[in-house]
């Protein structure tokens, strides 16, 4: 039987750098990471794709406002411009997949499922925004954007620069769990939980309520990985292996890794909060509720990760 593998591409997947942020730039840079992929599925795997959506996210609430601002428009709230994220962003990846597998005369397809995740209506994240959006600023820009716009919650992220934060609650359910299902078992590459899906509460009769947030995809691809079953989970990233000591004259790469020593090297700081520690936190929960194993790894060296020759692996 095809083993599942929940691959989830990280920021570099869908934008290379900051000069390379255009629509065509952004399909360009999910082609070579689909190219990546597909050589996962010819090792014989069944593979569901999940995204993130930060900076696209971000830049729709921005031309919503600015349209707004300029025009009169009306506006499109964060839950509508997340949840375009997910056709925009599912519609390129997808494309990818049909024309890669025309390229190496594969019989598959790949969909993409317009997916609802459930949050908590009381999680504490409502109240203490995190999560950063859309573009960077520089400390100046920052100032001068809370005098314009004092709602706005800005902070510096990861030492890359100010951004824009939003509430990011933990994704509880995802509600389209049972189509996504069906669509593997029928054989189709499906990418779903995109920008870690589109945040929904429960109101008192227990309908479903669009919530202005964006919820952290790596934890709503561990909650979809755990839901399928997944004997893999990926975490297609910047860097090839996780390393202790990052970023310092001390640093090294790790081939393996358990939950006791995952634990031990969090609890030594070794996971960057904004970055690496989420990622870290999702496998976690993860090898904890499922009998999977994960890899962390970048988009080029995934075929060699998954035949256990590079990346980090992240088991029990
Ligand atoms: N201990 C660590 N080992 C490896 N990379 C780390 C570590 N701590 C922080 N990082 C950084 O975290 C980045 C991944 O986080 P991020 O860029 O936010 O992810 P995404 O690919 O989802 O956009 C890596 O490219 C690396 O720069
Ligand atoms: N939604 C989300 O986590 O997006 P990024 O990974 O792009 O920040």
């Amino acid at each position: 039987m095809e083993k599942i593998a929940v691959v989830a591409i990280g920021g570099n997947s869908l934008i290379k750098d900051k000069n390379h942020s255009t629509v065509e730039d952004q399909y360009n840079a999910i082609c070579e990471t689909v190219s990546h992929i597909v050589n996962i599925i010819e090792e014989g795997y069944k593979v569901v794709i999940t995204h993130g959506n930060g900076p696209q996210v971000g830049f729709n609430l921005r031309r919503s406002e600015i349209a707004e601002e300029s025009e009169g428009m009306h506006p499109v709230p964060l839950v509508n411009c997340g949840a375009n994220t997910q056709g925009s962003i599912g519609y390129q990846i997808q494309q990818a997949f049909d024309n890669e597998f025309l390229k190496r005369g594969i019989n598959k397809k790949a969909v993409s499922v317009v997916t609802q995740v459930e949050v908590d209506k009381d999680d504490k994240a409502f109240i203490n925004p995190t999560k950063p959006i859309g573009s960077f600023y520089t400390k100046e820009e920052t100032n001068k954007l809370r005098n314009e716009h004092p709602d706005w919650v800005l902070i510096e992220d990861a030492k890359r620069g100010y951004r824009r934060v939003v509430p990011s609650p933990m994704p509880k359910n995802v509600v389209e769990k049972d189509a996504i299902k069906d669509l593997i078992n029928t054989g189709y590459v499906v990418i779903a939980v995109g920008g870690g899906g589109i945040p929904v509460i429960r109101d008192e009769e227990k309908y479903f309520k669009g919530v202005d947030a964006v919820i952290d995809k790596d934890y709503a691809s561990s909650l979809l990985a755990i839901e399928l079953k997944a004997d893999l989970f990926i975490v297609s990233t910047g860097v090839e292996k996780v390393c202790i000591n990052y970023g310092t004259d001390k640093e090294k790469a790790l081939d393996k890794l358990n939950i006791e020593e995952t634990k031990k090297l969090i609890e030594e700081g070794h996971f960057a909060p904004g970055s690496m520690l989420p990622k870290i936190n999702a496998i976690l929960n993860f090898l904890e509720n499922s009998n999977g194993k994960a890899i962390i790894t970048s988009p080029e060296k995934l075929k060699e990760s998954v035949k256990g020759e590079d990346g980090t692996h992240l088991i029990k």
